[in-house]
């Protein structure tokens, strides 16, 4: 990432952030409806939910990817998605990280920001953290270096790669190393760390920037079993600081970390519940668990 890319990405979420209060008074006045006054880039989080999705719908050419979808996630909640292949996970979290419009429906973050209102960066850049399937980190570069950049894009670092961290940054720093299990590998360059810690390192440069709502794309596959166990960990001490949605089909993995699971099918939500009931949901054991 060069400095340019920083200082575009610091002004960038300036930009949305301003959007977002202006977004926020101009929806209605529902901001104002609620007796608050909404401060840039703030969630609104008073009526229980940090997502919330009705009656969305998608086609590709005809095909009904995601069906009439409704699905909300409360604050630091850790919620599990579970379907068969092709049952729309994927497109649901393209959706709210806007990388899909939807033909129809409803999708806000917190009560106040409509995120079809936003684009690609800008819901990242709203605190909307995506973690795709295959680990992406600067191979070249240190664990350190790589988390040090992420916080980097979020904060005006000027034209010099060359930047001091605050006292607050370095303990942010240090705190995330911990958290993904990388305190003691910090000057070890990424690319000769084993495929689960590249997972963790990419969720740690994901921490750095704080999300408030963080979507996971089978986090472990390929992973061993100890590392499977170690991002339950991971996963579960995230939870109520942070708000997750996993998508997986490792059960043992859902198991572990699971409160409630969204079972989908055919883009819209066949059963929800906790993983016993919906294990024991004949139409789920007959769409996915039963195969
Ligand atoms: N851009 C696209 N154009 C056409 N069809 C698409 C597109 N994206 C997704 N689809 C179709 O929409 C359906 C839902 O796909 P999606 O990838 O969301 O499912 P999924 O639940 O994530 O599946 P998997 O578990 O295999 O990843 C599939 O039938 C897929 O082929």
């Amino acid at each position: 990432m060069t400095p340019d890319l920083m200082e575009a990405g610091a002004q960038r979420y300036e930009k949305v952030a301003a959007a977002a209060l202006q977004a926020q008074t101009e929806s209605g006045g529902r901001s104002a409806g609620y007796g608050r006054v909404a401060r840039a880039g703030e969630v609104d989080t008073t009526h229980g939910r940090i997502l919330y999705l009705e009656d969305v719908h998608v086609s590709f050419d005809g095909f009904k990817a995601i069906n009439g979808l409704n699905l909300d996630i409360a604050p630091g909640e850790l919620r599990c998605i579970i379907g068969p292949n092709g049952a729309g996970k994927t497109t649901m979290m393209d959706i709210i990280t806007g990388k899909t419009r939807p033909d129809s429906g409803t999708v806000f973050f917190g009560s106040t920001i409509d995120l079809l209102r936003y684009r690609e960066p800008e819901i990242a850049a709203l605190g909307i953290g995506r973690k795709f399937q295959k680990p992406t980190v600067f191979e070249q570069l240190s664990v350190f270096e790589n988390l040090e950049l992420a916080l980097a894009t979020d904060k005006r670092v000027g034209h010099s790669m060359v930047f001091s961290l605050t006292g607050e940054e370095k303990d942010r720093l240090a705190e995330v190393l911990s958290t993904i299990h990388l305190a003691d590998s910090a000057r070890r360059q990424a690319g000769l760390l084993s495929h689960g810690q590249k997972q963790w390192l990419e969720i740690g440069m994901l921490l750095m920037q704080d999300p408030k709502l963080l979507l996971l794309d089978e986090p472990v596959a390929g992973m061993t079993d100890e590392e499977t166990a170690r991002t339950a960990e991971l996963f579960l001490s995230l939870k109520g600081k942070h708000s997750l949605m996993v998508v997986e089909h490792d059960m043992s993995f859902i198991r572990a970390i699971s409160e409630k699971v969204t079972v989908l099918c055919d883009g819209s939500v066949l059963a929800e519940g906790t993983l016993d009931e919906v294990q024991a949901d004949e139409r789920v054991i007959e769409v996915y668990l039963g195969r």
